[in-house]
């Protein structure tokens, strides 16, 4: 199908989509998130704006009514607030039908980016957290998404202080598993961090979320400059040089602060900040990268993965691809370590 006819069809799409909820596909769901963007002033909603409901559920455990899908009278929130997001807080919900319970990140219409949707709508990764769809109703965007019940890693870092060196490469391997599968789909996350990775109820599985600071880039590399237009920068700490320097971005933005990220993990405290002021993007453009906050006790191939992923010129960083194969390794070398370092296992040693 040529183009024109495609646009056609998405037009066709949205026409019928406009001021009703669905049951659809994730490009539906892509379709009508365009329509969705703020005019700066809500005094300009007119009042049948104000009691607009539509959208596009992307499973059947969420049940639109008569084409509606409202707040309190389809579905309610449950609990206390799970979290903040960009521009976002974020509930437990459950769907008062079928009383499938869900994650909801409520978003105001002016503060809503349809990236934040058609960057993740489609993707299906084991490391990517599931979009479960997403309702207009007034001036407020619903985003619903899988419940992710071990809360984030920012919020274990606050509980616990920093992690061990063996977890932390766990927790960046993942990581660097969905930037990987991402930067293949010309998706740049935007603002990776340990608050936007969750994690299981155990614990050991962990999945990268908040597309609210994603762009899709051209394939062709047409010059990326994140800071012009509607984008809005992710985490100041963990910004790459070349954002901060108004230069040409492309994925490696993601590696830098995939391994800002590890910093935080290890040290229990954002990277910069204890050596600088505000505002760090001065510091990130001119000093060095952070080496020196490397821990000293890092095994030699955590500190490799680290000054890999830490390299301010972003032709010279690795990839997402690179950088994950060189942590397993680093794993490996830390497992084998440290299972020296125990010489019997804890049963082993109970029954000496
Ligand atoms: C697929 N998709 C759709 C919307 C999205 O852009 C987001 C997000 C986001 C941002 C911050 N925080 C959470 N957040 N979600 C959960 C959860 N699902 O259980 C959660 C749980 C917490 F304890 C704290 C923050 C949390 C989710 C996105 O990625």
């Amino acid at each position: 199908k040529n183009t024109s006819d495609t646009l056609s069809m998405d037009e066709f799409l949205v026409d019928a989509l406009k001021g009703n909820v669905i049951l659809g596909e994730p490009r539906n769901l892509a379709c009508l998130a365009k329509t969705w963007k703020g005019d700066g002033s809500s005094s300009k909603a007119c009042l049948q704006e104000i009691n607009e409901n539509e959208g596009v559920l992307l499973t059947e455990k969420l049940k639109a009514v008569d084409y509606e899908y409202r707040e309190e009278v389809h579905w309610t929130k449950c609990q206390g607030l799970l979290g903040t997001g960009s521009f976002g807080e974020v509930y437990k919900m459950e769907d008062k039908q079928t009383g499938f319970q869900c994650a909801a990140k409520k978003v105001q219409v002016e503060h809503f980016r349809a990236e934040e949707l058609t960057t993740c709508a489609g993707v299906t990764h084991a490391k990517v957290l599931p979009l479960y769809g997403a309702v207009k109703e007034g001036l407020w965007v619903t985003i619903f998404m899988k419940l992710m019940e071990g809360g984030s890693l920012g919020q274990l870092l606050k509980q616990c202080g920093y992690l061990p060196e063996d977890r932390a490469l766990d927790y960046l391997s993942q990581t660097l598993e969905a930037l990987e599968y991402l930067h293949a789909h010309n998706v740049l996350h935007g603002d990776v961090k340990a608050d936007n990775v969750l994690l299981s109820g155990d614990r050991s599985h962990a999945v990268l979320c908040d597309f609210g600071h994603a762009a899709q880039l051209h394939p062709d590399g047409i010059r990326n400059c994140l800071t012009t237009g509607d984008y809005v920068p992710g985490t100041e700490t963990h910004l790459a040089p070349e954002i901060v320097m108004g230069k040409h971005c492309d994925f490696k933005v993601d590696v830098w602060s995939s391994c800002c990220m590890m910093l935080h993990l290890l040290n229990g405290y954002h990277p910069w900040t204890q050596y600088y002021n505000h505002p760090l993007c001065l510091k990130i453009a001119k000093e060095p990268p952070p080496l020196r906050e490397i821990p000293p006790s890092c095994h030699p191939s955590t500190v490799q993965v680290i000054t890999s992923g830490l390299e301010k010129e972003p032709t010279k960083r690795a990839s997402a691809a690179e950088l994950r194969m060189k942590t397993c390794k680093a794993l490996k070398q830390d497992l084998i370590l440290n299972s020296l370092s125990q010489p019997f296992s804890l049963e082993e040693q109970e029954q000496m």
